[in-house]
């Protein structure tokens, strides 16, 4: 049997840092939505307990490197599944951008292997599963809009933001998300107002949505690769309604009502950016 899923990616509306636990995690507390932007994964069936993944990106690993590999060796290790799967990865997303690629990529294995294999788990049993590949996985597996505290694991639905377009534009650097946060000082920290995007998303605010935008990352990378600073600069000069950096990062996102200037926005990156994408907001829900 075969399947086919989609893996969409995310961007952090709000990312709150307030401080470094035990662990060596950081506690936040973060608005993520999906938006219309997805890998394709096709899932197919294999009798031995082998697992194989076929990518054909070069940054990508085939190997237990690769966060869908190890969800669907995390499944059958703790399941005891006597099947193995063959996953072809289309990568759309771009790699190390901020916008939990790999996440979503291990989330829909999950999902799409609960079915192929048959498990009969719901989805919050595979978002507690997802949070020991990555913090973002457990928000993967639910899709959606959602508040996430803890290291990120802790979902709480929120409705879907208003309809809008979405420039995304990835600086060629690449960032590491343990660096990061390594250099998270709580002292030196502008904390955006999450409380009142949760609450612009209940009244469906778009203009309050656009001026809440914040992640408490965003100084840090900038800091690492002024060329984050540059684009959000051409963001709002070719006319965005708002621009923030997603996750951490490079990867920096206009939202943008009106489709005029979402082709003028696109045009005008494209001439300083290879990796540029016009798509909408999504921020619906995986119903399993
Ligand atoms: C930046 C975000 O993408 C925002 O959505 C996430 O907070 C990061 O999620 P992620 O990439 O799934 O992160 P993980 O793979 O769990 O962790 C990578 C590294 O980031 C740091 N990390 C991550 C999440 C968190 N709450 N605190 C941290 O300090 C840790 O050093 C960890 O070793
Ligand atoms: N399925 C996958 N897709 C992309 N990269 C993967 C995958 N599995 C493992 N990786 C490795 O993980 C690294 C980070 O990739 P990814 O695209 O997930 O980052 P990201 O979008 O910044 O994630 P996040 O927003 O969750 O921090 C890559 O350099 C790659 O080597």
């Amino acid at each position: 049997m075969k399947i086919f899923i989609k893996a969409p990616a995310k961007i952090n509306l709000s990312l709150d840092v307030l401080h470094k636990r035990q662990d060596g995690f950081h506690e936040v507390k973060m608005i993520m939505t999906t938006i219309d932007l997805s890998d394709r994964i096709e899932l197919t069936d294999l009798p031995s307990n082998r697992i194989q993944l076929v990518s054909q990106h070069r940054f990508v690993p085939n190997d237990h490197r690769n966060l869908a590999y190890r969800a669907a060796a995390l499944l059958q290790e703790t399941y005891n599944v006597n099947r193995g799967v063959k996953i072809a990865l289309q990568k759309r997303i771009p790699v190390a951008a901020g916008l939990a690629g790999g996440s979503s990529d291990a989330a829909a294995v999950l999902r799409g292997l609960n079915r192929l294999w048959d498990l009969r788990l719901s989805l919050p049993e595979l978002a507690k599963l997802g949070a020991q590949i990555g913090s973002d996985v457990s928000f993967c597996v639910h899709g959606g809009t959602a508040l996430a505290t803890g290291r990120g694991e802790v979902i709480t639905p929120l409705p879907p933001p208003p309809s809008c377009w979405v420039v995304l534009a990835k600086p060629t650097v690449g960032v590491s998300t343990a660096d990061v946060y390594g250099q998270f000082n709580v002292n030196q920290t502008i904390h955006p107002d999450v409380e009142g995007m949760v609450d612009a998303l209940y009244r469906q605010d778009y203009h309050q949505i656009c001026a809440l935008l914040g992640n408490a990352l965003e100084p840090i990378t900038m800091k690492l690769h002024p060329e984050v600073a540059q684009i959000k600069e051409q963001m709002h000069r070719f006319g965005a309604d708002a621009v923030l950096m997603s996750g951490s990062g490079p990867t920096v996102f206009a939202l943008v009502h009106h489709e005029s200037r979402m082709q003028r926005i696109y045009n005008g990156l494209r001439g300083f950016c290879d990796q540029v994408y016009t798509v909408r907001m999504d921020g619906e829900p995986n119903m399993s």
